[in-house]
């Protein structure tokens, strides 16, 4: 029996990489296995930059692939998109010039830069089409949305846009309408939080998870800006080691030294009181853009939709629905579903269904397909 080509999915996060493996079908896509590979945080500690992650990842997705008994015959593979320049929401070719960015130039330095160089890689071996899919910097905030009040510095969007657009299209299929015609607000809430409201399937406004947002386990959102700028020119710290404090040792992690919410649960069931107070602050937070966003939308939003790695915790689900049902219904989609729309998006295009967007994605730009 002939196996049909499968579409990989890569996903590489600050300490893991995550890979999935999907069959198509028409558009839509059945998963076949998914694996996350937990990378030792020293070992990654080690690389001085994030392109120099590029063989070790790619070796590691070697070794997936060859676990899969009997082989694997792959269509084509989708990565994770990084910190690209703003590029609107959908499926982006990968080609030399797009990965040159992403390892060289990408706007900020995170790990899901390197999707579209691991996607190459493989996709060179087997001779298949590469993508990426919604990127970080899907950027469909409108102009007004735009101003922040000091015009060196305009706001723009970083955004967990793979998780809010699948879930999205999740809850416009429950309610059997047109994603395009969806109003809703997502919470993403994992190490990172993106709080966004989705205006007729476009992501209109975003927390951005290091400007306006709320603070997160690891990440410390949007700060007291007169303190900061102090702060910043206090010599105390380093640039670098001010951005460290802020970005991945911020948050959660800097008052209780943990990133895991589960661990934090339990020091307040063990009646830690400052365990407490940051897991209520942050939950305050949420709260706060979760209203925020539904103004955005005049108070008419389809749903609010809770996810990311926090939305399996009963007592955060349970708080956010007491505080925010008033607002719309509630709908909880615990996890990240990024491989899922990872391989959905490649699937899309290899049935027709959309076309790739050609690297460097330029307004009214060429689309291509593959
Ligand atoms: N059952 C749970 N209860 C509370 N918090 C959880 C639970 N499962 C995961 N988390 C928290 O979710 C966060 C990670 O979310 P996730 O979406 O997996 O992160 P990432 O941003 O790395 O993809 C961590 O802080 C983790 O502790
Ligand atoms: C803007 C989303 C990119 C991302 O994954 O951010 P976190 O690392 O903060 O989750």
């Amino acid at each position: 029996m002939t196996r049909a080509a499968l579409i990989l999915t890569i996903n590489p996060g600050t300490t893991t990489t995550r890979f999935g493996l999907f069959a198509p079908d028409a558009g839509a896509v059945t998963p076949v296995t998914e694996a996350t590979i937990e990378h030792d945080e020293k070992a990654m500690a080690s690389f001085a930059e994030i392109a120099d992650q590029l063989e070790f990842r790619a070796q590691a997705i070697a070794e997936f692939l060859s676990t899969i008994p009997g082989g694997v015959t792959l269509g084509a593979v989708a990565g994770r998109g990084g910190m690209l320049s703003p590029v609107p929401a959908g499926v982006i070719a990968v080609n030399d010039a797009l990965v040159a960015f992403a390892l060289h130039t990408p706007v900020y330095r995170h790990a899901s830069n390197l999707g579209a160089p691991l996607a190459q890689a493989i996709a060179r071996q087997h001779g298949i089409p590469a993508f990426i899919v919604d990127p970080v910097s899907v950027d469909e905030l409108p102009d007004v949305a735009r101003v922040s009040g000091f015009p060196e510095l305009p706001r723009f969007s970083f955004v967990h846009a793979l998780n809010i657009r699948a879930c999205g299209r999740r809850l416009a299929d429950g309610l059997g309408k047109p994603f395009e015609g969806l109003n809703a607000v997502v919470a993403h809430m994992g190490a990172g939080v993106s709080i966004a409201a989705i205006k007729n399937g476009r992501i209109v406004e975003s927390s951005n998870r290091m400007e306006n947002s709320p603070f997160s386990p690891e990440r410390a959102g949007g700060l007291p800006i007169m303190p900061l700028i102090e702060l910043c020119y206090s010599g105390k710290y380093t640039h670098a080691e001010l951005t460290r404090k802020l970005y991945g040792q911020g948050g959660v992690f800097a008052y209780l030294g943990t990133k895991d919410m589960r661990q934090v649960e339990a020091r307040i069931a063990g009646g830690d009181a400052q365990a407490a107070l940051v897991w209520e602050a942050m939950i305050y937070q949420f709260r706060k853009a979760i209203g925020a966003m539904a103004a955005v939308l005049d108070f008419q939003s389809d749903g609010i939709i809770l996810t990311g790695g926090m939305a399996h915790s009963p007592c955060v689900v349970e708080a956010l629905t007491a505080g925010c049902r008033a607002l719309a219904p509630v709908h909880v989609y615990p996890g990240s579903h990024e491989s899922e729309a990872l391989a959905a998006g490649a699937a899309r295009v290899m049935a027709g269904v959309e076309t790739a967007l050609n690297w460097p994605v330029v307004p009214g730009g060429e689309r291509i397909a593959c």
